[in-house]
Order: structure tokens, then C-alpha cells, then sequence
């Protein structure tokens, strides 16, 4: 992880107990996986009842851009998505201040993450990410996806000069042909809607208390924005349906998230023309991301970045080997 900002479990509970109505607070943990915010569990006792929260400090986003997540959050999992609910204050309120940082309490998910996925899982994601696409579609506040087209031309020029010449000459190249894919007709007649733009298996619980593995949630909505549905789904194919050392798409997985997503909604025709740029902006997205992070690190407690030749490597192939989605 990352703790960047420490909460001592006194200072956590003169806040909930000024702030909140949710009982004392009898422990509190940092959590070490996570790179972009301080997180904790945290557990309190009200009335003799034991709960569990995750309690988000706020690294890198501002106050003002946090009721989007939020709210996100709170309307899908009032319309059945499982994801974490934002817990409210006193006064209704979902952000506060703790330690000079903006703070929320969000209920905690059951379950743990599946790093070795198979194609049940990958269908169960993409089933649910078609739901919760569909979810959202009466989502009231809008904000962009904040790491889209412009952050990559603004962070680029930025992460070059640790860059060689070949590595140069492919970002330069992609970046090119992202510029103009966003800018074609196709690209804009995508359906759009919020969006997680983040849905990697380390963002999905999974949960077999029943005996059986069910999908327990998505969570880490930090990166979430209105975007094109078809990036959202790149992203995650990007991540779950891939043989981690390679890149290459796995065709199993990849058959049974992309299958399940259009059992639940079908894709258009343009989304089927635009997918493999699409697969390609998505590895794109979080190259430059990783880049950006490996070589300007911020200080933390406990961090190990990402490594950025992952999404070189994936970016390289989805350039090389052209994927298809056909219509159902
Ligand atoms: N609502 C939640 N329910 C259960 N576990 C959670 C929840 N939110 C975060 N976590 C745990 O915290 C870890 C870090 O959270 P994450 O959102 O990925 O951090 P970051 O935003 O810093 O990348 C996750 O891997 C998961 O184990
Ligand atoms: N999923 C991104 C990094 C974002 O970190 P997260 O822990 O908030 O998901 C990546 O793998 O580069």
C-alpha cells in the first residue's frame, strides 16, 4: 500500500463520535494493498453489535470531486449492485475531514479477491458489469473519466524522458492513433454512462461462504467516471482475461466475460468496429498511469508500484494480434 496518512484509533473515534452515529470504535488497520489512498478497517461497536467499515482517506482527490464516487457508489447499491455504501454523518453528509484529509466511512464487502481467475468468474464479472453499466444510467451528477485522452496527452511528455527510443516511437504512435480514434464518428455514437474504468481482479471480491464461489462486490470506484461502456469492458478484459506474463488474451476467459456482458446487454455495432483501439486505449490508460507512478512516487508508508512493461507488453500485443467481439 500504501498508508500515506497514519489514523490512530483516538483520533478515529473523537471523529466518529463528533460526526457520526456508529457507535465507538474498538480497532483500526491500515491495509496495504491499494496505491492511490489511505485505507483501514475499521470495526466499532454500537449497542453490543460489532461492524465493519473501510474508512478512505483521500490522497490525491479533492473534496469537490468525491460526491461523484460516492453518490455513484450509494445509487448502485441501492439499485441491488453489490458495492460498497458510503455510511452518512449527522447531517447526511458522505465526505469529511480527518487528519487534513477528506474521509469516508463505506460499508465493507464480504469475501477476498481471486488473482487466478477462471472463465466462471470472468462471467460473473462481466454480467454484472453489464448490470451495473445499466444501472447507472439514471446516475444524476456527472463527472468525466479524469484519466482519459487529455491526462495522457498532459503526462506523457512528462514520463518520456525516462523512455528509450523504441518505447518513445510506440507511446508517440498510440497516442496518435487515440487521438484520432477519439475524434472519429464511431467513437462518438459509443453508448456511454458511468463508468468503474478501474475493474481489475484486485477490485472484485469474491465470496464462497456458501460453498460455492459468488461474486461478492466491486469496489475501488476512485477512478470511475462517465465514459464509454466499451472502455469500462476493455479495461477489465485487459486485466482478467489475460495470461499475466504475456499479455495474451486467454480465450476462454475472454469468451466467457464478453459472452456474459452481452447476455446482459448487446453490444452496438460500433462498439463491435471500435473494440480492438478500444482494447488498445485501455492499455494505453494505464501504462502512462504506471509510468507516472513509477518515476514521480509520492512518499507512503508502505507502497510498491506497479510495474509499468506489464501494459507495454499488453499494449504491444493488442497492436500486433487484432481481437474480435462478434454480436449475439
Ligand atoms: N468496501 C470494501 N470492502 C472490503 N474490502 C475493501 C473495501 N474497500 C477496500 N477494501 C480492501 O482494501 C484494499 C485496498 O483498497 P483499494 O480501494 O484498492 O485501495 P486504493 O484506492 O488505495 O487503490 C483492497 O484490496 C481490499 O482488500
Ligand atoms: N489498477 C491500477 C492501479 C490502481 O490501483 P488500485 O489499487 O486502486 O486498483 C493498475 O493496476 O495499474
Amino acid at each position: 500500500m500504501a498508508v500515506f496518512t497514519p489514523v490512530a484509533l483516538d483520533e478515529v473515534n473523537a471523529w466518529l463520535c463528533q460526526h457520526y452515529n456508529l457507535g465507538t470504535a474498538t480497532d483500526i488497520k491500515g491495509i496495504s494493498s491499494g496505491i492511490e489512498n489511505s485505507n483501514f478497517f475499521l470495526t466499532t461497536n454500537k449497542d453490543g453489535q460489532t461492524t465493519e467499515y473501510v474508512l478512505t482517506l483521500f490522497e490525491r482527490l479533492s473534496r469537490e470531486q468525491l460526491p461523484y464516487y460516492l453518490e455513484l457508489m450509494g445509487h448502485l447499491a441501492q439499485k441491488g449492485i453489490p458495492v460498497p455504501a458510503p455510511a452518512r454523518d449527522k447531517t447526511e453528509q458522505i465526505i469529511g475531514i480527518l487528519n487534513g484529509k477528506p474521509a469516508t466511512i463505506v460499508s465493507k464487502l464480504s469475501g477476498s479477491s481471486r488473482l487466478s481467475p477462471n472463465a466462471d468468474h470472468c462471467a460473473a464479472v462481466g454480467a454484472m458489469l453489464a448490470k451495473m453499466h445499466l444501472a447507472g444510467q439514471d446516475f444524476k451528477l456527472s463527472q468525466p473519466n479524469l484519466r482519459s485522452l487529455n491526462w495522457w496527452q498532459a503526462t506523457i511528455p512528462l514520463v518520456k524522458q525516462h523512455l528509450n527510443a523504441a518505447q518513445n516511437s510506440l507511446i508517440d504512435s498510440e497516442l496518435a492513433d487515440q487521438t484520432a480514434f477519439f475524434a472519429s464518428k464511431d467513437y462518438q455514437a459509443l453508448p456511454a454512462g458511468p463508468s468503474h474504468c478501474d475493474l481489475f481482479r484486485d477490485n472484485v471480491l469474491f465470496d464462497s461462504s456458501s460453498g460455492k464461489d459468488q461474486l461478492g462486490g466491486f469496489f475501488d470506484f476512485y477512478f470511475a467516471g462517465n465514459d464509454k461502456w466499451l472502455f469500462d469492458v476493455a479495461v477489465t478484459v485487459n486485466d482478467w482475461c489475460i495470461d499475466l506474463g504475456t499479455g495474451v488474451l486467454d480465450q476462454a476467459r475472454y469468451d466467457g466475460l464478453v459472452n456474459a456482458y452481452q447476455s446482459v446487454r448487446p453490444f452496438e455495432k460500433t462498439e463491435i468496429a471500435s473494440w480492438n483501439l478500444m482494447l488498445r486505449a485501455a492499455a494505453l490508460r494505464f501504462w502512462v498511469s504506471r509510468l507516472w507512478d513509477y518515476y514521480l512516487p509520492r512518499e507512503a508508508e508502505m507502497l510498491t508500484p506497479h510495474d509499468p512493461k506489464h501494459f507495454e507488453r499488453i499494449l504491444i500485443q493488442r497492436r500486433d494480434v487484432i481481437s474480435c467481439i462478434s454480436s449475439v
